[in-house]
């Protein structure tokens, strides 16, 4: 495996700090680390290359200032917690990028800011915008707006969703661990290190434990299935230890630290892989073995004769998934039908859709444009 070229090729990377680190396992912001990947992050700017920084710690950093030795259970007291722990964390990157005469940006994000294809473009163009302007865009998940069932759940995921809406050349996620180990090495102290490994493969989430702290929210089982969605786009992904000194830049020279996750090559073009990123979708359609076959098999569109039944409530235009008898999903797409619709003409050949329904758009469900084949799964 070629192991050397993967940050150093990269023009474009993005750095994902998890909360133990940023905040000393919760005792409060570490402004030394923090001054240490600015000024990293400074040299490979040098060096000609774009970071998007994605940070976590405002839970972590609230907690600390508002004095709270526990993680509140309550949704509220979470959300007031990263609303204050955010003005800490941006003011400390504000100060240490200052001193490198780099200017920052806050980007707070949401679920729906991707789902909503509108959103995500201009999401996009901005930090494109903010990039070409020699600004370091700060990225977290806009904790003080969203609840348990809307969020990405950990920021590792929301790195990967970056690194594709960016489209990034890599992905690095920094930890507090060398990397993966074929077990958590805080309960298995003879756990064996993994330095390359291909990303996807499904014996590294055997490998993968939850948080190893009490600040911590993914553990190592969304790092791997982060960098498993990142490949998606053709992004390696890198964990390491933000602690090893100089590892950005000794990473950007072409040195192997930490555990590389590589990607084969791009699965999808930018806008199946927009489809392929929605976390939650608004409804699913079990299709018969026909339609399956039609869709992964054809390269076809879907047409109404071969769904057999609709889940949800959706909207025509909103991004549904088509799943099989045993519930495997196989594909997901744009739907020319709302789902009051799609329950009426389910079943019938599209010539019968004016007949039905009044008036007839198209005569498929998802058209094969809008619609992307998961062979090997929605990226996690
Ligand atoms: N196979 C593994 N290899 C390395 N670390 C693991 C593994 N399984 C679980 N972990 C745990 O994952 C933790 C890192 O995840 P997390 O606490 O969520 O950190 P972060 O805040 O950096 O996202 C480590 O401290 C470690 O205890
Ligand atoms: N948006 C949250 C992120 C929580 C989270 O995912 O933390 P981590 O597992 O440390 O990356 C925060 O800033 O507290």
């Amino acid at each position: 495996m070629n192991t050397e070229s993967v940050i150093a090729n990269a023009s474009r990377l993005v750095v994902k700090v998890g909360s133990s680190l940023v905040t000393n396992e919760g005792r409060g912001l570490d402004r030394e680390a923090v001054a240490a990947w600015a000024a990293q992050i400074a040299a490979l700017r040098k060096l000609g290359k774009e970071v998007v920084l994605v940070s976590s710690g405002a839970v972590a950093e609230g907690m600390a200032r508002l004095g709270w030795a526990r993680r509140p259970k309550n949704m509220h007291q979470l959300q007031a917690a990263a609303a204050v722990g955010q003005m800490g964390l941006v003011q400390a990157y504000e100060t240490a990028f200052a001193a490198h005469g780099l200017a920052t940006a806050q980007i707070l994000l949401t679920h729906e800011d991707m789902a909503d294809r509108e959103r995500y473009l201009n999401a996009r163009t901005t930090l494109y915008t903010l990039l070409q302007l020699g600004v370091v865009p700060i990225v977290n998940e806009n904790d003080t707006v969203v609840t348990d069932e809307i969020r990405f759940g950990d920021n590792d995921t929301l790195g990967a969703l970056v690194t594709n809406l960016v489209e990034a050349g890599a992905l690095i996620i920094l930890t507090d661990q060398r990397g993966l180990y074929s077990a958590d090495p805080r309960k298995h102290p003879d756990a064996r290190f993994v330095d390359h490994a291909t990303a996807g493969d499904p014996e590294l989430e055997a490998m993968a434990g939850g948080a190893g702290s009490n600040v911590g929210t993914g553990g190592m089982l969304t790092k791997i299935i982060a960098a498993k969605r990142a490949a998606g786009s053709g992004a390696s992904t890198v964990i390491a230890s933000g602690r090893e000194p100089e590892l950005l830049v000794r990473l950007a020279a072409g040195e192997s630290i930490g555990t590389t996750l590589h990607a084969r090559m791009a699965m999808w073009s930018a806008r199946k892989r927009w489809l392929v990123d929605h976390l939650r979708l608004r409804g699913r359609l079990q299709i018969d073995e026909g339609a399956v076959r039609a869709l992964c098999e054809d390269g076809k569109s879907l047409l109404p004769i071969g769904v057999v039944a609709v889940e949800g409530e959706f909207e025509r235009g909103d991004v549904v998934a088509c799943h099989d008898a045993s519930g495997r999903e196989w594909a997901r797409g744009l739907i020319n039908y709302s789902s009051s619709d799609t329950r009426r003409i389910l079943r019938q050949p599209s010539s019968r859709i004016a007949e039905i329904l009044g008036s007839s758009n198209e005569p498929e469900l998802m058209h094969r444009d809008n619609l992307v084949v998961l062979r090997a799964g929605a990226g996690g």
